[in-house]
């Protein structure tokens, strides 16, 4: 596996993470890569990432035994012509584009269906390109793949490996599905916090109050509301069907609960905050990406100097080692909210006992 040559076809946020990532766990590979913005393919081959960079789809990726589309979904599918004319048969073709049926098709048509594995890391931030990449995004995330029956067993074999010794964990989902559920998880909330902070926008007043006192909630679940507009723009336009199915069963929810909020229907509003509460609280520890693997206990302090280095002392004292120590930003709590991380689960339990015992009061939730 060491020895392996990689291109790369687009080399932005999730291009980069991957790239980096290979830097990092197989150091001997061989990096290829092209994108539009030559910045980028300057900067990827002074910090070391990529072997070489070309500013053509050209013979250079012949030698390629794995090479990613991580374009715009659309730029992907108007790449695979320059793609087939330099494919070797012996390369897996891959894209990480969050809608998959498309490729799909569009592979079928470039008739490359059993060269082709779909993929999609299911990771990613509200940042973009190459300068924002890191290897650590694909730590501990799903990383779907969507292989057809086309495809021959050991090369989605040798992909599955491929994807674990970057640290995050294959998933192999049939593309229509993996369409459905990610247009649930990922693609309807990405339109719900742009609307929202489109409609504080527009409500707001001329000094901008709204803006100035937004607290945590609204900054929590409107953070993706800062991603990439082209990224975006895109995947709206290739799985439209089921971003609108869904959109309606959402739209048909919220009329529902304005329904129950002008009747003052006080039991039925109490279970929509009830259930969405143990629903949602059922999700902690299960989420993919970097903060999977995160032990953490959240505390209310006093806002005085001394606080932090009171609980930390109290940890230390008893050998729990922390990972990570912090304020949380985030003023819904009336004094101060401190964020413990620890490197294993069971300091969770130990410390919630410890500082429960000296009268500190904790949410544990991460
Ligand atoms: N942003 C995210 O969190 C995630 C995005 N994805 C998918 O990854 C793909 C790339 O998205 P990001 O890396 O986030 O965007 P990005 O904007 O950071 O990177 C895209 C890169 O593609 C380059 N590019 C644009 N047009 C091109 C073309 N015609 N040929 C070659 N390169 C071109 C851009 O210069 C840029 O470097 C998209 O298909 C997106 O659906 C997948 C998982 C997460
Ligand atoms: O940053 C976030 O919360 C994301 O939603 C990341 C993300 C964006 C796009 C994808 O296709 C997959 C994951």
């Amino acid at each position: 596996m060491s020895t392996l040559t990689f291109g790369f076809i687009g080399l932005g946020l999730i291009g980069g993470s991957i790239a980096r990532a290979i830097r990092q766990n197989l150091p001997q590979s061989q990096i290829i890569a092209y994108d539009i913005n030559a910045d980028t393919l300057s900067e990827a081959s002074q910090c070391g990432v990529a072997n070489t960079v070309t500013t053509k789809i050209d013979a250079s990726f012949s030698t390629c035994d794995y090479l990613f589309l991580c374009a715009p979904v659309q730029k992907n599918d108007e790449n695979l012509s320059a793609v087939k004319k330099i494919l070797s048969p012996k390369t897996l073709l891959t894209d990480v584009g969050s809608v998959k049926s498309e490729i799909h098709k569009e592979i079928k048509k470039a008739g490359l269906e059993r060269q082709f594995i779909g993929g999609h890391p299911m990771a990613g931030s509200d940042r973009v390109g190459f300068i924002n990449s890191k290897a650590v995004l694909l730590e501990n995330a799903y990383y779907i793949l969507t292989p057809t029956a086309s495809v021959p067993e050991n090369k989605i074999t040798d992909y599955k490996n491929l994807v674990q010794q970057l640290g995050a964990i294959p998933l192999i989902l049939d593309p229509a599905q993996h369409d459905y559920v990610t247009a649930a998880v990922s693609h309807l909330p990405h339109i719900i916090a742009a609307s929202l902070v489109n409609l504080v926008r527009d409500k707001d007043s001329a000094d901008g109050l709204m803006k100035m006192i937004a607290a945590g909630g609204f900054k929590d679940i409107t953070r993706i509301a800062s991603s990439s507009a082209a990224v975006w723009q895109q995947i709206c336009l290739t799985n439209t069907e089921n971003i609108s199915t869904l959109l309606s069963s959402y739209i048909a929810s919220l009329q529902g609960i304005q329904q129950e909020l002008n009747a003052k229907r006080g039991d039925d509003l109490y279970e929509l905050f009830d259930s969405a509460r143990i629903y949602r609280d059922s999700f902690i520890n299960t989420a993919s990406g970097p903060l999977k693997s995160s032990y953490a206990i959240t505390i209310d302090i006093a806002d005085e100097p001394g606080e932090i280095a009171a609980v930390a002392t109290i940890l230390a004292l008893k050998n729990i080692s922390i990972k990570n120590i912090g304020i949380v930003h985030n003023r819904e709590y009336e004094g101060g909210v401190l964020r413990i991380e620890f490197y294993q689960e069971e300091a969770i339990e130990r410390s919630t006992k410890i500082l429960r015992e000296k009268g500190y009061s904790l949410h544990n939730k991460n």
